[in-house]
């Protein structure tokens, strides 16, 4: 059966024209909206089951304020538009849409996104459902287990950490006088490992007496309504004597979700859930509505817990100790040839981890090596389809004249020089996953072709006449911007939207320095069993050196950085290195990069700024191409692109 559909359209000749077009699919037209007003009369006369949404509406009000309503509602909905300003796109995107069709579009692919659209709100919300299933599972299994209090708390912490993102959480009752029921904390130090702390654990941490904990437990009130806290409002909720913040200035937290259980209480105290994360605005109306869906079960077996420990266990302590790690190393190395722990990357596994598992096309984001190839390769490893092929493609490094042949394979004959049959990257991947690396760089004409077959999931073969099916599944990276590239028309909307179902975005080395010693360490443990040399680590002056630089090449210039240390180290502790000068002070606070200049500005002051500090010298040990980690001759190809002239590197 057909969903009905609502069209907000200004324009009515193009409203009209779609209603012909949808109608003779046999979709049902619930009506045309001109402006705000008119769409959310209609919405509630008759609630349609999609909405095609213009950006640009009659009245004050856009699309994207009635895309906000549409949420609310869980009604999905697609946009209709011409290509707009970048600023425009963000807001859209940020709305949640299922969906862009950039206008004029034909018939064929309106109808196709819309199945699309429909398919990928079905899922999604099937895939949530899913989820939310396995929380209830995971939960209720707690209370077979063998645990105490503490483990079941933190049982109930992690299974949490898959519904929502956070890095830490406080749990319990607050300031009761029953043990063990009073509030632990749970600081997260790993994937799915915990660094657990009793009230008497906090105090040492904070350095602080039990009465001025007290005090502090006192002047926290826990509001009895679920409440999301970021930016602003988190700095004023944590600007109070309190145990928030502390919690916020000791761990660096940015966002708080506080969940009262107000029906589960003990000294008049009810029982609570806080978590935080270091993440400005990670909270949102989603995560209440989700809470309100797991309230009633999670009540349930608090109740159940609360009321087994009092008689099985009565008085059990965590006792004095401090940082009780509880967890599972092992989840770390799930995640192959990633290290760290910062949260940024912690919540990266997040991603990859509830995504994995789905066949959803992913988009990896972020600057030149800092491990897009790596989520990708994590997430096909982790998914079903991990015995099948995992095919990679770098849209960049293949001319143009060959692109299309490459990806979609040639009869023989199909042009002068085809000599014989070849099979595709796409064909290759058959059954597993495709991975299109630097995606921004994919010339016009193939983007339609690419496109075509991510929603038909069917290719031709260049001079064949017979349509192949294919099962893929696609992860798309890029370290371009791909909103302006859309919005200088470089890019396709569609295209970007059909591949940005689930975005991931990595950060930069800069904004994880954390993780700079643990990287370090992991590559002077390869590079010197790889080189045969026993070198264990680096000098004090030197880690401060390396944590302070700047890493414009991320990860792979710090692995090629090591790698040279480790040739070049004359004992076992690498006590000198050289880094080309910071382009900002070393020992100023770690700022996001200013999105105003574009890639290729950026590129070429970061290629002069390596030149200047080789002194000129392109290739060889001490070249530029070495610090930037690429041949020498493909810096030589960006200079001559980039207008950079060799001497302009000399000082
Ligand atoms: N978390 C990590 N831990 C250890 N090594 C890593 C990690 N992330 C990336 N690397 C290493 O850093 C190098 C760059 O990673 P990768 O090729 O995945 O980056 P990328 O973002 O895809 O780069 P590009 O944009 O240039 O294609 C690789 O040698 C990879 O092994």
């Amino acid at each position: 059966m057909k969903r009905k559909i609502l069209i907000v359209e200004d324009l009515f000749v193009e409203a009209n024209h779609l209603r012909i077009m949808l109608k003779r699919a046999g979709y049902e037209v619930t009506g045309i909206a001109r402006t705000f007003e008119e769409a959310v009369s209609l919405i509630r006369q008759h609630p349609p089951g999609i909405v095609l949404l213009d950006i640009f509406l009659a009245g004050k009000k856009t699309g994207i304020d009635l895309a906000g309503v549409l949420n609310q509602q869980h009604i999905p909905f697609l946009y209709l538009s011409a290509n707009s300003s970048e600023e425009v796109l963000k807001q859209a995107k940020a709305t949640r849409p299922s969906g862009f069709i950039v206008k004029p579009f034909r018939e064929k692919d309106l109808l196709v996104s819309l199945e699309i659209a429909e398919y990928l709100h079905e899922n999604s919300s099937e895939s949530q459902l899913r989820q939310e299933a396995n929380f209830q599972l995971e939960v209720k299994q707690l209370l077979q287990s063998e645990n105490e209090w503490a483990g079941q708390m933190l049982g109930i912490v992690k299974a949490l950490q898959k519904l929502i993102s956070f890095d830490y959480a406080a749990v319990g009752f607050m300031g009761t006088r029953h043990l063990p029921f009073n509030a632990l904390h749970f600081l997260r130090t790993g994937f799915d490992e915990y660094q657990v702390m009793d009230s008497e654990g906090i105090q040492t941490v904070w350095n602080i007496r039990k009465d001025e904990m007290d005090a502090l437990l006192k002047a926290t009130p826990v509001d009895p309504r679920t409440q999301f806290y970021n930016d602003e409002r988190f700095r004023e909720m944590a600007s109070g004597n309190s145990i928030r913040k502390l919690v916020a200035a000791k761990f660096g937290m940015r966002s708080n979700l506080t969940i009262p259980y107000p029906d589960i209480s003990m000294d008049g105290q009810f029982f609570f859930i806080s978590l935080y994360s270091r993440r400005p605005g990670a909270f949102s109306g989603n995560d209440l509505e989700l809470c309100d869906r797991i309230q009633a079960p999670l009540e349930h077996i608090v109740k159940e817990m609360t009321g087994r420990t009092s008689a099985a266990f009565p008085q059990v302590r965590l006792g004095k100790s401090v940082g009780i790690v509880a967890g599972n190393r092992d989840a770390e190395n799930s995640f192959k040839g990633m290290i760290g722990q910062s949260h940024l990357l912690l919540n990266v596994f997040n991603l990859i981890n509830q995504v994995a598992g789905t066949d959803t096309s992913v988009l990896v984001t972020g600057e030149s090596g800092t491990g897009k190839e790596r989520v990708a390769d994590n997430i096909h490893s982790l998914s079903s389809r991990k015995n099948k092929p995992f095919v990679k493609v770098n849209c960049a490094a293949l001319p143009i004249s060959l692109i299309e042949s490459e990806l979609f394979g040639h009869e023989k004959g199909a042009f002068t020089g085809a000599t014989a049959k070849r099979i595709g990257r796409f064909e290759q991947a058959n059954g597993g996953t495709i991975f299109l690396d630097e995606i921004g760089d994919m010339p016009a004409e193939i983007q339609m072709k690419l496109l075509r077959v991510l929603q038909q999931r069917e290719i031709e073969r260049l001079g064949g006449t017979e349509t192949i099916k294919i099962d893929i599944r696609v992860i798309a990276a890029t370290n371009r911007n791909l909103e302006r590239a859309i919005a200088e028309g470089k890019f396709r909307l569609d295209l970007y939207y059909r591949l940005n179902v689930f975005p991931i975005v990595m950060p930069s080395l800069r904004e994880r320095r954390d993780d700079i010693e643990l990287l370090v360490n992991h590559f002077i443990g390869y590079f010197s069993r790889k080189i045969g040399k026993a070198v264990d680590g680096v000098s004090e002056k030197v880690l401060k050196a390396l944590t302070d630089y700047d890493w414009p090449g991320n990860i792979r210039e710090l692995e090629n950085v090591i790698e040279r240390s480790v040739l070049l180290a004359r004992s076992n502790i690498i006590d000198q290195i050289s880094l080309p000068a910071n382009s900002t002070p070393t020992n100023e606070p770690s700022t996001p990069e200013p999105t105003f200049k574009n890639i290729f500005e950026n590129e070429r002051d970061h290629i002069i700024a390596v030149l200047k500090a080789c002194e000129g010298r392109i290739s060889g040990e001490n070249g530029a191409a070495k610090v930037l980690a690429i041949p020498a001759t493909t810096l030589g190809s960006k200079m001559k692109k980039l207008g950079i002239k060799r001497h302009i590197g000399v000082t």
